[in-house]
């Protein structure tokens, strides 16, 4: 037990008060965790562009205001009644994507989308419906169930994990979303060893998939991004190619080009830019018959995706995925032992490290191109 548990810890936060505005260093109040809560002490946490969605305003579910950041890692500073699955002093991941392992979606075996906890997470409280942030005695939003931009956060027990102590949690805190996100998306998905491969957008997730399409033994892994100077990443993380749409000869479509140079079409394409014409190019570049989709990135508020269902009806498949459909609680242990025995490459990813009181250098850092992940030091 340590002189905090059961009071209200004073500390500072990154509090974003509304769309579109910078996030504001804040002093702010965190209440102690109520049962099935648990209060953690954040140490490190990356920024992720869903963060950055959701500043902007894009999210049709944003809320403000709001502490954002959902890629943390931290220490258990103190625990509600009735929590077991973690205790004070564990190294904790927090989970945006819960796991309860009782309802009907985690019973089902088809999915990582925990039904427990998420219909609050979307309105920003706790599961009782309530805050446990407040500024000046007003309440701010939790965001995605973590809010990891504040130096300490209170979360579900079915949200978060505890991993090994000896792993660096200013690297493995990119399992709270980047590296989980996109190496499931390729582990869980069969079929992928002696296939080739086609991965739209290379910022941290895509660069992900890239790797571990690699490491599973895809046999030809096309990377696809607008920026030239992603090339050399997406080179350096196991693509056999990279084409560069802009460069296309005029009128040529990027998913036209992708056909004639797989004799056909990919068997596998991924969409990690969140942009719906994207998306689009991505389904229209997979091989007739047989070829799969994935979209990952996130839309803006307002945008649909379209494709004439001709390409349906002619054996392409399209699908999403979130957290790369990993079950945090069960599966996040063993993706941290895989980081440590070398099998699982995350410190190639950090390429800007910033401090909590300069967290929008951080955000800044993302729109710069050049910035693969910043993880903020919350000390
Ligand atoms: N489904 C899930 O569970 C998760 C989804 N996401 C989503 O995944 C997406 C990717 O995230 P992240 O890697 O952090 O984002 P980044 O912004 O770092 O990466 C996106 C990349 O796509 C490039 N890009 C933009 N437009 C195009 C285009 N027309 N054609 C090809 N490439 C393009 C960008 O280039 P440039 O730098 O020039 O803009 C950038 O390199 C986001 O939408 C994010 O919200 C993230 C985590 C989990
Ligand atoms: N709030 C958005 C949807 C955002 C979204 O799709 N989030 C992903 C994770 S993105 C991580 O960086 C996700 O896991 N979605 C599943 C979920 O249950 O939210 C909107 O309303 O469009
Ligand atoms: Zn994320
Ligand atoms: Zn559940």
């Amino acid at each position: 037990m340590s002189d905090t548990t059961g009071k209200t810890i004073t500390c500072k936060a990154a509090v974003c008060w509304a769309a579109g505005e910078p996030l504001k260093l804040e002093t702010v109040q965190v209440e102690p965790p109520r049962a099935n809560e648990v209060r953690i002490k954040i140490l490190h946490t990356g920024i992720c562009h869903t963060d950055e969605y959701t500043r902007s305003g894009n999210d049709p579910e944003g809320l403000f205001p709001v502490i954002l950041g959902h890629e943390g890692g931290g220490v258990v500073e103190s625990i509600g009644e009735g929590v077991t699955s973690v205790q004070v002093g564990d190294h904790v991941i927090p989970l945006y994507t819960a796991e309860c392992r009782e309802c009907k979606f985690c019973k089902s075996g088809k999915t990582n989308l925990c039904g427990k906890v998420r219909a609050t997470q979307g309105k920003g409280v706790m599961p009782d419906g309530s805050s446990r942030f407040k500024v000046d005695g007003k309440p701010v939003h939790h965001f995605m169930g973590t809010s990891t931009f504040s130096q300490y956060t209170v979360v579900a027990d079915v949200s978060v994990v505890a991993v090994d102590k000896k792993a660096p949690l200013d690297k493995v805190c990119l399992l709270g979303c980047a590296i989980t996100t996109s190496w499931g998306a390729v582990v869980k998905q069969d079929g992928i060893k002696g296939s080739n491969v086609a991965v739209f957008g290379v910022g941290a997730i895509g660069l992900g998939v890239i790797n571990t399409a690699n490491v599973v033994g895809a046999s030809r892994i096309i990377a696809v991004d607008t920026n030239p100077d992603k090339e050399s990443w997406a080179k350096k993380l196991g693509a056999t190619e990279f084409v560069n749409p802009k460069e296309l000869p005029e009128g040529k479509k990027i998913q036209d080009h992708l056909i004639d140079i797989t004799d056909g079409g990919l068997d596998f394409t991924f969409d990690c830019t969140g942009n719906v014409h994207v998306m689009r190019s991505a389904l229209e570049a997979c091989h007739k018959g047989w070829g799969v989709s994935t979209v990952i990135g996130v839309a803006a508020a307002g945008q649909e995706i379209s494709t004439r269902p001709f390409q349906l009806v002619t054996g392409r498949t399209w699908r999403g995925s979130a957290f790369g459909g990993v079950k945090g609680r069960t599966e996040m242990p063993t993706l941290v032992k895989d980081y440590m025995d070398g099998k699982i490459k995350i410190d190639e990813y950090v390429t800007h490290t910033q401090k909590l009181d300069n967290i929008n250098g951080g955000f800044k850092d993302m729109h710069a191109g050049e910035c693969i992940r910043c993880v903020v030091d919350m000390s």
